[in-house]
């Protein structure tokens, strides 16, 4: 029997504000089932090794988020706890641990972008191409990562939430096209997670094209309208920062 590391099932059962029907479901697309399994996947890809990266859903007005310092791979749907969107009180939260210190992030894509689910993982491409872009390696500059002529950058939407309808008063909406140029700006690193909070949102605002922000040495956060648009819009930009890492080792330039 491995251990995770963390407190046992009943754990949670001492506490005051544990309303486990907030979290226990047989729908495996419940919040707090699908954490548990996109987080036992995201492990196998390199995204939250070592209890750092997550992800947080938002189900109507209830925002599921997994525990602080915990293996990712390895939590419980009791171990989430459920945040009220709009009075940002907890409504269920385990005495046993802290919320992840990345929910102010998740908050805000769900805030400024109209997001119901943020991924945030520490892949090394993520990482690589933020020091290849701090180096002065590539054209893009310091701190934007750019990218064009590349079949998977179809893959991403316009400010993260859209449809792949183009549409309305000539403003460019829905994925991306073939000709189009990935644009991912990138915030530099902080001692601690959540004094990211800041200067993603300034990053969010002024990127309103967007779909993530990359945080040097870090990692990436990645936003959808759902769980199936943030995953694979993670997925989509984690090939081609592994492409780009590639390319970047041949020679070859990104734009
Ligand atoms: C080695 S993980 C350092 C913290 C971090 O960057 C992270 O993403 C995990 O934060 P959490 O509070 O969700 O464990
Ligand atoms: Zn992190």
């Amino acid at each position: 029997m491995v251990s995770s590391g963390l407190p046992p099932s009943n754990a949670t059962s001492d506490t005051h504000n544990n309303d486990d029907a907030l979290v226990l479901s047989d729908d495996p697309l419940h919040p707090a089932n699908h954490i548990c399994e996109l987080c036992y996947k995201f492990y196998g890809h390199g995204w939250v090794t070592g209890t750092g990266g997550g992800i947080s859903i938002k189900r109507d007005n209830h925002v599921y988020i997994a525990p602080s310092g915990v293996q990712k791979e390895l939590m419980k749907p009791t171990d989430m706890f459920v945040m009220d969107y709009h009075t940002r009180e907890y409504l269920r939260r385990p005495q046993v641990f802290k919320p992840s210190a990345c929910t102010p992030l998740f908050m805000a894509a769900f805030t400024k972008r109209g997001a119901s689910c943020c991924i945030h993982t520490h892949s090394q491409w993520a990482v690589l191409v933020t020091l290849i872009c701090e180096a002065g390696l590539q054209d893009s500059g310091k701190d934007v990562f750019a990218l064009k002529e590349i079949e998977q950058i179809k893959g991403i939407s316009r400010g993260g939430t859209g449809s792949t309808e183009i549409a309305e008063g000539g403003r460019k909406l829905g994925n991306l096209g073939y000709f189009d140029t990935l644009k991912i700006p990138i915030i530099e690193n902080t001692a601690h997670e959540e004094d990211l909070k800041d200067t993603l949102e300034k990053a969010i605002e002024e990127w309103p094209e967007t779909c993530a922000v990359l945080v040097r040495r870090h990692g990436v956060y990645v936003w959808g309208k759902d769980v199936t648009q943030a995953k694979t819009q993670c997925e989509s930009l984690d090939y081609i920062f592994q492409l780009a890492v590639e390319m970047h080792k041949l020679g070859l330039k990104w734009v």
